[in-house]
C-alpha cells in the first residue's frame, strides 16, 4: 500500500526493496503474495500514477530531460566520441524505466541466457527464464484480419496468457511497416523462427507492453503495483531516496555483513527502516553501485578514495558496464507513398488532433519492426573483423581482470555464430546530424550493438548520496570489435534504401547523409551521434 513516513520510519519489515522500478515492484508484488511476509519498497521518484505522459503509448523520448520522470544522468566525456559527454536517461518514479521505455516486448536468444549459467551462476538459464516470463505475460494476439494484412503467423510462438503484464500489438499499425519488413527479408534476414521463445535470429514484428482495452502503456505499476496496492503487508514509499544499507551493530571488519536497516532521505530528512530478513537493492544498473559503495560494499580502492571503510571486498561493484549503444539512419519517403509516420506530428495542429484521438491515431502506434543478424550476414568483412578481434583478445589475455577473458571467449563465439547485429525500424525521423525537411516524412533504422567488448565503470565520487556517481562507459575503446562491427552495421542499414520495396518508397538518405562515404567518415559521424538519436524525438513529436 502507498505508505506515509509514519508507516515506515523505525518500523521493521521482512524485506526492504531499494528502488521501485521494473525489478523492485515485480519482486515486491511476488514476495507480498504471502500475507505473513511484510515488504517495504523505497522509491526515490514520485508515484506519477495516472499520468498521461507515461500512459500514452507512443510518447517516446518525451520524458527525457524532465526530472519528474528521468534521472538525466550524464556520462564523463568520452575520448572516442570527440570528448563529449552523453545523456543517459533512466526512469525515476514508480515503475522506473518501464514508465519511460519504448514499450517493445522483445526477448533474448536462449543461448545468451544460458551463458549466465555457463559463467558460474547456477539456475540462471533459459528454462527458468521462460518459466517466469510466461508467468508475467498476458498476451492477446491481434485480430485475424490484422494477422492476415500483416502476414503474421503465431503458430510456433508461445507466450503466457494469464500473467499480470498486458502484452499486445499496438492498436494502429501502418501497412508501410510490412513493406519495411519485406525489405529486410529481401536483404537476406528471413523471418525469425520463434523470436518469443529463444530463437530470435531474423526479422519479426514484436508486440508491446500495451493495454488494448484502455490503449495505454502496460508497465510495472499497472502489472505489479496497482493490483496489489491494498495488501496490508505491501508498503511502498515514494520520494524516498536510499542512501545506504546499515549493517548490524556488532559488524566489524572481519565479521559477515548483515544488512540490518536502510537509511533513506524523504523530504530533506534522513530516516531508517529495519529489515528482519533481507535488503534487496534494485535501483537499476546505474544507481545500484552507489548504494552499495556508500554502504562499504565494493572495490577497496574505490572505497578508500571516498573515505569509506570496506565492509565487503567486492571488486566487481560498478565495473563491467556495457551500454546498448544505438544510432539511427533515416531515409526520406516519397510524397506519394502512403505511410503515416510520426513526422506528421511536427505540425502543431496535427499533434493536437492526434492527442485528442485517444484510442486511435499515431499515439497508439508502436515500434514493432525488429531484425537480428549475424555479422557474416551483413558484412563481407566479417571473417577479417572476427579474426582481428580474436587476435587482440588472445594478445591481451593475461591483462584482463578476473572473469573478463571468459566473457570475451563467449562474445567471440557469438560474433562468429550468433545474431547480435540489431536493426529496429522506426516510423519517423530520429537521427543526426541533418534536421528533417519541413513537411517530409521519413523511415529510420536504429542500428544497435549487442555484443559490446568495451567495458565501463560507475562509481560513487562522494560520500554524499545526493552527488551523482561518475559514469564512464569507455565507449568504443575496444575499437576492433565494437567500432568495426558498428561501421559494417551502419553500411548495411544504409544499403536498405537500394532494396525493394524500400527502394521504390524513398527519395534520399537524410542521415548520416551523402557527405559520409568512407569508413573513417562513418566512424567520425557515429562518434558524434552515438546515443543521441532518441533525444531527437523529444520536442519534435511530443507535447
Ligand atoms: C529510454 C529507455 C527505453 C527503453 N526501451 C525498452 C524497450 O522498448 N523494451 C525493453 O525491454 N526495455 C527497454 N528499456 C530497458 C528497460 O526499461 C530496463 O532494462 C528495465 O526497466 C530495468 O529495470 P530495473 O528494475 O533494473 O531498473 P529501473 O526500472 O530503472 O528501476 C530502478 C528504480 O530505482 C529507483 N532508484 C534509483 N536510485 C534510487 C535510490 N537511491 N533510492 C531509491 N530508489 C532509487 C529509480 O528511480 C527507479 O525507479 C529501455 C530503457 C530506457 C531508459
Amino acid at each position: 500500500m502507498s505508505a506515509t513516513i509514519d508507516d515506515v520510519k523505525d518500523k521493521s519489515f521482512d524485506y526492504i526493496i531499494c528502488g521501485g522500478g521494473t525489478a523492485g515492484l515485480t519482486l515486491g508484488a511476488r514476495l507480498s503474495e504471502d500475507p505473513n511476509t511484510t515488504v517495504l519498497v523505497l522509491e526515490a521518484g514520485a508515484a506519477n500514477i495516472g499520468d498521461m505522459a507515461i500512459l500514452r503509448p507512443a510518447s517516446y523520448g518525451s520524458h527525457f530531460g524532465k526530472s519528474e520522470y528521468s534521472w538525466n544522468h550524464e556520462t564523463t566525456k568520452q575520448k572516442s566520441t570527440g570528448d563529449v559527454s552523453h545523456f543517459w536517461q533512466r526512469g525515476k518514479g514508480l515503475g522506473g524505466s518501464s514508465s519511460i521505455n519504448f514499450l517493445c516486448w522483445i526477448k533474448p536468444p536462449a543461448k545468451e541466457i544460458d551463458d549466465f549459467e555457463r559463467l558460474g551462476n547456477p539456475g540462471w538459464n533459459w528454462k527458468n527464464y521462460e518459466k517466469y516470463i510466461h508467468r508475467t505475460e498476458r498476451f492477446t494476439p491481434p485480430s485475424e484480419e490484422v494477422q492476415k494484412t500483416l502476414t503474421m503467423n503465431f503458430d510456433n510462438w508461445s507466450l503466457g496468457t494469464d500473467g499480470p503484464l498486458k502484452i499486445a500489438y499496438p492498436f494502429s499499425i501502418d501497412e508501410g511497416e510490412l513493406k519495411v519488413q519485406q525489405t529486410l527479408i529481401n536483404a537476406g534476414l528471413s523471418l525469425a523462427r520463434r523470436p518469443m521463445n529463444g530463437e530470435t535470429a531474423g526479422t519479426y514484428f514484436a508486440p508491446c507492453t500495451y493495454d488494448l482495452t484502455t490503449h495505454t502503456r502496460a508497465y510495472a505499476v499497472t502489472a505489479f503495483y496497482l493490483p496489489n496496492k491494498d495488501r496490508p503487508n505491501f508498503k511502498v514509499l515514494v520520494l524516498a531516496h536510499v542512501n545506504r544499507i546499515v549493517p548490524s551493530t556488532n559488524n566489524d571488519e572481519n565479521s559477515e555483513f548483515v544488512a540490518e536497516s536502510v537509511e533513506f532521505e524523504h523530504y530533506g530528512h534522513v530516516y531508517t527502516a529495519h529489515a528482519k530478513k533481507e535488503v534487496i537493492v534494485s535501483a537499476g544498473a546505474l544507481k545500484t553501485p552507489q548504494i552499495l559503495e556508500l554502504s562499504g560494499i565494493g572495490n577497496p580502492m574505490v572505497l578508500r578514495k571516498l573515505g569509506i571503510p570496506t565492509k565487503v571486498d567486492l571488486p566487481g561493484v560498478g565495473s563491467n558496464v556495457q551500454e546498448h549503444t544505438l544510432v539511427a539512419v533515416s531515409f526520406e519517403l516519397k510524397d506519394d507513398v502512403k505511410f503515416e509516420t510520426l513526422d506528421i506530428l511536427a505540425d502543431p495542429e496535427t499533434l493536437r488532433k492526434h492527442l485528442d484521438l485517444h484510442g486511435s491515431g499515431l499515439f497508439t502506434t508502436g515500434i514493432i519492426g525488429f531484425s537480428f543478424a549475424t555479422l557474416s550476414q551483413i558484412s563481407p568483412k566479417a571473417d577479417a573483423i572476427i579474426k582481428a578481434a580474436e587476435d587482440k583478445v588472445m594478445k591481451n589475455a593475461n591483462d584482463y581482470p578476473p572473469g573478463l577473458l571468459e566473457q570475451y571467449k563467449i562474445l567471440l563465439d557469438r560474433l562468429r555464430n550468433d545474431a547480435g547485429c540489431e536493426f529496429i525500424s522506426f516510423p519517423g525521423m530520429c537521427s543526426r546530424p541533418n534536421p528533417p525537411k519541413k513537411g517530409k516524412r521519413y523511415i529510420s533504422f536504429y542500428v544497435a550493438l549487442n555484443y559490446t567488448f568495451s567495458r565501463g565503470t560507475i562509481h560513487a565520487v562522494s560520500k554524499d548520496p545526493a552527488v551523482n556517481p561518475e559514469m564512464d562507459p569507455h565507449y568504443f575503446e575496444e575499437e576492433v570489435a565494437d567500432m568495426l562491427v558498428w561501421i559494417e552495421m551502419v553500411k548495411f542499414a544504409r544499403n536498405l534504401r537500394n532494396i525493394s520495396p524500400l527502394k521504390e518508397m524513398t527519395t534520399e538518405e537524410l542521415n548520416p547523409g551523402p557527405d559520409v562515404q568512407t569508413d573513417e567518415e562513418i566512424a567520425a559521424t557515429v562518434y558524434a551521434i552515438a546515443e543521441q538519436a532518441a533525444d531527437i524525438i523529444r520536442g519534435k513529436y511530443q507535447p
